[in-house]
């Protein structure tokens, strides 16, 4: 069984002011996002840009859909991570609730993609973002909106968190 409030204090820890081109923190060592531990994940690394986040990110072999091309399904998963580095600068943790991605051209396994994203808008507890995923020659990509809705420690830490409890 993980240590769940041990878990909960780190990310405490993360949700404090991180200075203009910082790196930011991992969610957490397995994340399929963004953590080192997790050998079928992305290891997505963002910094804090402006009032937003960045990152530089290219695909590989794991993450192929048809043949060089990357699957929409790990594009999705990059942009949706990367939303949650931008929890950080809000303050306040929160979950996906919509996400649409518009996928302009193919992104292909490794590239080097640039993206970015950013709060556009905030409404009780919906939080508006806004992502871009662009090729090295400045073509666009993929774009992105998403509604995150603010959720307290409890979301997480009331029921078993399956890939921390093997
Ligand atoms: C200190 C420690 C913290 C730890 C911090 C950890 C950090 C965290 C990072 C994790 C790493 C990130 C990685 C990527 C982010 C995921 O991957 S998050 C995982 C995927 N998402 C989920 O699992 C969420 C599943 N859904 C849920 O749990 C529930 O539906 C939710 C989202 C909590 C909302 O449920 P609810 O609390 O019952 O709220 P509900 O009344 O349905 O809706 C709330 C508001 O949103 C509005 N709304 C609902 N749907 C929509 C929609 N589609 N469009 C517009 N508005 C909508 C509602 O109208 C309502 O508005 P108001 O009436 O309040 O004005």
């Amino acid at each position: 069984m993980a240590d769940m409030p041990a878990l909960l204090a780190t990310w405490e820890q993360k949700f404090r002011p991180h200075p203009d081109g910082a790196e930011l923190p991992a969610h957490h060592d397995h994340c399929l996002g963004c953590g080192p531990d997790n050998p079928h994940g992305h290891r997505l690394q963002a910094r804090r840009q402006g009032d937003g986040v960045a990152a530089s990110h290219a695909f590989d072999e794991r993450h192929v859909g048809a043949p060089g091309i990357v699957h929409g399904g790990a594009v999705a998963t990059v942009i949706d991570d990367l939303y949650g580095f931008l929890l950080y600068l809000v303050g306040t943790p929160a979950v996906t609730r919509q996400l649409t991605v518009d996928y302009l051209a193919p992104a292909l396994i490794g590239a080097t993609y640039h993206l970015e994203a950013s709060v556009t808008g905030r409404e009780g507890r919906k939080l508006f973002v806004a992502a871009t995923l662009t090729a090295p020659d400045g073509r666009s990509v993929a774009t992105s909106t998403a509604v995150f809705v603010t959720v307290g420690v409890d979301h997480f830490g009331r029921r078993g968190v399956p890939s921390l409890d093997a």
